[in-house]
């Protein structure tokens, strides 16, 4: 297995730059997601690792060594392309065999495709052309192709998309199980947060051509560094709301009176902030209100408005309520008993709520 290291990487399409200074570090055997919006530069990224495109400046590196004047027939990847299709005048055993020739024997060849399409449930397909293909055999049909590679390092373009329901449920745990049995370092790439949060050991954000933030998906979950990526990951999508900050007080938009910030958060950041809150951050204030954990607290922002809807499923209540023109989705328990039309006080502590200035730039508070 072979980490991958990109050294300030720049990319400029037409003097428009698509990558701009990225720095990225893969460990050996990781699976590492790349997620963000469309044409934030993600494929150019990937295409740039495989040696399909070249990069303007910065190198690549492949356990340590620098592969950037490396041939990509030559380098130590395998890619799973975006639109990738199998050849449809061959079986997928023709079509797996194809990219092997003089690489290794004949009977090695046919081993790895016994064993891949084993891996990816396949074995009945091997001897089948596309066209008898379902959707979801055609797409593990193009990883069984990638697999039997058995390249270091393999790059996954949206391997996901356009797969719905339990067939996109099943070609996520192929993955997995791929991933889990025949090692390597993987880079998946998406601009969907709940794909990266499932799938990712870690995950690097990128925006408008950088990369924003790398860690864990809960550190990205819990400490997104800019308003981007906090927007980035979690479903339903974070509450965000405008609010003002000065001399230590919060003032959020919506909400019912400000509260008191830690002192350390000082004058620096007077102004417009934006405030955001994830639906989890949220719970009920009972209406008797004195017993509850958090109406008796002074750190906690409470919103008061009408329930709009609020329906249990998968053991919570996904509710949304309407407080002076803001919609807030929460995520409460199944037995909060809160229905449609119910006038409500909902709060979030302030150890959910997440602070950024008027850039999106995370500003910390103590909690
Ligand atoms: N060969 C090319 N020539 C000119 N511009 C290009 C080329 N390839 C990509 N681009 C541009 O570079 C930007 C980044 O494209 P890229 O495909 O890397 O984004 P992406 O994040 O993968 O997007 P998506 O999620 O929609 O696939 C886009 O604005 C795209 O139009």
């Amino acid at each position: 297995m072979l980490a991958v290291q990109l050294v300030d990487i720049e990319k400029r399409y037409h003097d428009r730059d698509v990558l701009q200074s990225i720095c990225l570090h893969v460990e050996a055997g990781e699976y590492m997601v790349l997620l963000g919006e469309s044409g934030c530069g993600k494929t150019t990224m990937l295409r740039t690792i495989a040696g399909l495109e070249s990069a303007d400046g910065g190198r690549v590196e492949f356990g340590g060594v620098d592969v950037s004047r490396i041939a990509a027939r030559k380098r130590d990847v395998s890619m799973l392309f975006q639109r990738d299709a199998l050849y449809p005048h061959m079986t997928l055993r023709q079509t797996m065999a194809f990219p092997m020739k003089g690489l290794v024997s004949d009977s090695e060849t046919q081993q790895r495709i016994e064993r891949a399409a084993k891996l990816l449930g396949l074995d009945a397909m091997l001897d089948r052309h596309p066209e008898h293909f379902s959707g979801g055999e055609l797409r593990r049909g193009g990883l069984a192709k990638m697999v039997v590679r058995q390249a270091s390092i393999r790059l996954l373009d949206e391997p996901l998309s356009a797969l719905d329901g339990p067939v996109r449920h099943q070609f996520q745990q192929d993955l997995q199980r791929w991933h889990r049995e025949i090692p390597g370092t993987t880079i998946h790439v998406t601009h969907d947060g709940d794909e990266a949060m499932r799938m990712a050991d870690r995950v690097a954000v990128m925006h408008q051509g950088q990369i924003v933030q790398v860690g864990t998906p809960e550190e990205i979950f819990h400490h997104p560094c800019c308003l981007s990526v906090a927007k980035s990951i979690g479903s339903p999508p974070i509450n965000v709301l405008g609010g003002e900050l000065r001399q230590g007080e919060l003032r959020v938009h919506a909400s019912d009176d400000p509260i008191e910030l830690n002192p350390a958060v000082g004058p620096r950041h007077d102004g417009h902030v934006f405030v955001a809150i994830r639906p989890e951050g949220f719970g009920i204030v009972a209406s008797s209100g004195a017993n509850d954990a958090i109406a008796s607290t002074t750190s906690a922002i409470r919103f008061s408005g009408v329930c709009r809807s609020s329906l249990v499923y998968g053991g919570q209540c996904h509710a949304s309520f309407e407080t002076q023109n803001e919609i807030l989705d929460a995520t409460l328990p199944a037995d909060c008993g809160v229905q449609r039309g119910d006038p409500v006080t909902i709060a979030a502590m302030l150890a959910d709520v997440h602070l950024f200035d008027g850039e999106g730039k995370r500003i910390e508070v103590a909690r």
